[in-house]
């Protein structure tokens, strides 16, 4: 685990001690955004065009960060399918190896990446450095690639989610619709404190090295968790009586939640499985078609337990839990209208 300081590769974890204990996440540098004709994105940033088989998607299976844009790319039919315009993939895509060690994260195939087609690179790092020589930061996936110029033009994974929402559509004639225009302030009020507090409240508890901190981290994961519980008690999804973006991003973290953040990241107030809505909801979205196959288990838990030696020294893998994830949910019992379609 490292980062690039002017193009060089230097293995050193993030410095905690510098914030009192606390992990500090690093924005993500690459910003630019992929619109239908390559108009600049929602909020200026510079555009580039849609095209078939332009952009290439570099993730790991293991990170939830990574994930919702799997899932996104699934339900958007970007993944392809056989007879969909003999389109094999709008965007294809590789992962790499579930180990993030000395060197970062790999393509190497020996320990389970897809290895890179695209630019043949053994270490993730590569690609930062031939984006931009002197790039210095956080090295981290998803990144999505442009074969036109190569290079990463984006490397934050709620920035993909929109771009893959909206900019495709032309292409493959899918017109499902993840953040409709009127319940965005809903999305947007849901997703920011399932970011700061679950999606990233997990890692703020798990990597944290002083006591005082990681409490303070694991109480306030907690009590949003009661409160998404809550909400889905009334509501069949987050936003509502459809599946949004919102429910994506949860997803990510609940389903590592049982099999790894509360054992590893010491999340063990209680297990999803605990609560009867979130159980359920989890369950659903499994079961939804197309992201089942998104979800690998021995790439998420072999990552976790084998790459964060501060954490974990033996490297072991834990055997469990069993989660049965193909059992019956009771989610039916609220109304609900599945996933928008654009007008
Ligand atoms: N804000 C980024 C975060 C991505 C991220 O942190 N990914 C992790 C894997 S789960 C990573 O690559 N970490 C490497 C590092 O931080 O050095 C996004 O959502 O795309």
């Amino acid at each position: 685990m490292g980062l690039l300081i002017d193009g060089i590769w230097h293995d050193q974890w993030y410095d905690t001690d510098k914030h009192g204990g606390e992990f500090v996440r690093e924005s993500a540098k690459l910003r630019d955004w992929i619109t239908p004709n390559g108009h600049p994105g929602p909020d200026g940033q510079p555009g580039l065009p849609a095209e078939e088989n332009r952009y290439h998607l570099y993730v790991s299976l293991a990170c939830p960060w990574a994930h919702r844009i799997l899932i996104m790319r699934r339900l958007k039919g970007l993944k392809g399918l056989k007879g969909l315009k003999g389109l094999e993939s709008v965007i294809g895509v590789s992962h790499v190896s579930p180990l993030m060690l000395d060197k970062g994260w790999t393509y190497r195939q020996d320990e389970g990446s897809s290895g890179d087609p695209i630019n043949g690179v053994d270490f993730h790092h590569q690609l930062y450095t031939l984006t931009d020589p002197h790039y210095t930061g956080r090295v981290t996936v998803p990144a999505l690639w442009d074969k036109r110029s190569a290079r990463i033009v984006n490397n934050e994974s709620a920035d993909q989610l929109r771009m893959l929402n909206d900019a495709f559509d032309d292409l493959t004639g899918n017109r499902l619709d993840f953040y409709p225009a009127d319940l965005r302030e809903i999305i947007d009020t849901v997703n920011a404190d399932v970011y700061d507090h679950i999606n990233n409240g997990v890692y703020k508890a798990g990597f944290a090295t002083e006591q005082s901190v990681y409490e303070k981290h694991v109480v306030a994961l907690f009590e949003a968790l009661d409160r998404m519980e809550a909400r889905l008690a009334e509501n069949r999804y987050l936003a509502g009586e459809w599946f949004t973006e919102a429910d994506i991003r949860l997803f990510t973290t609940l389903i590592r939640f049982d099999a790894v953040y509360h054992g590893h990241f010491k999340c063990n107030l209680r297990r999803i499985e605990d609560y009867p809505n979130l159980a359920n909801y989890v369950r659903e979205l499994y079961q939804w078609p197309g992201i089942a196959e998104t979800v690998d288990f021995n790439h998420i838990k072999r990552h976790y337990y084998a790459s964060h030696d501060t954490i974990n020294p033996t490297g072991i893998v834990p055997y469990g839990p069993l989660l049965e994830l193909d059992r019956p949910h009771d989610r039916e019992r609220l109304p609900g209208k599945g996933i928008r379609e654009k007008g």
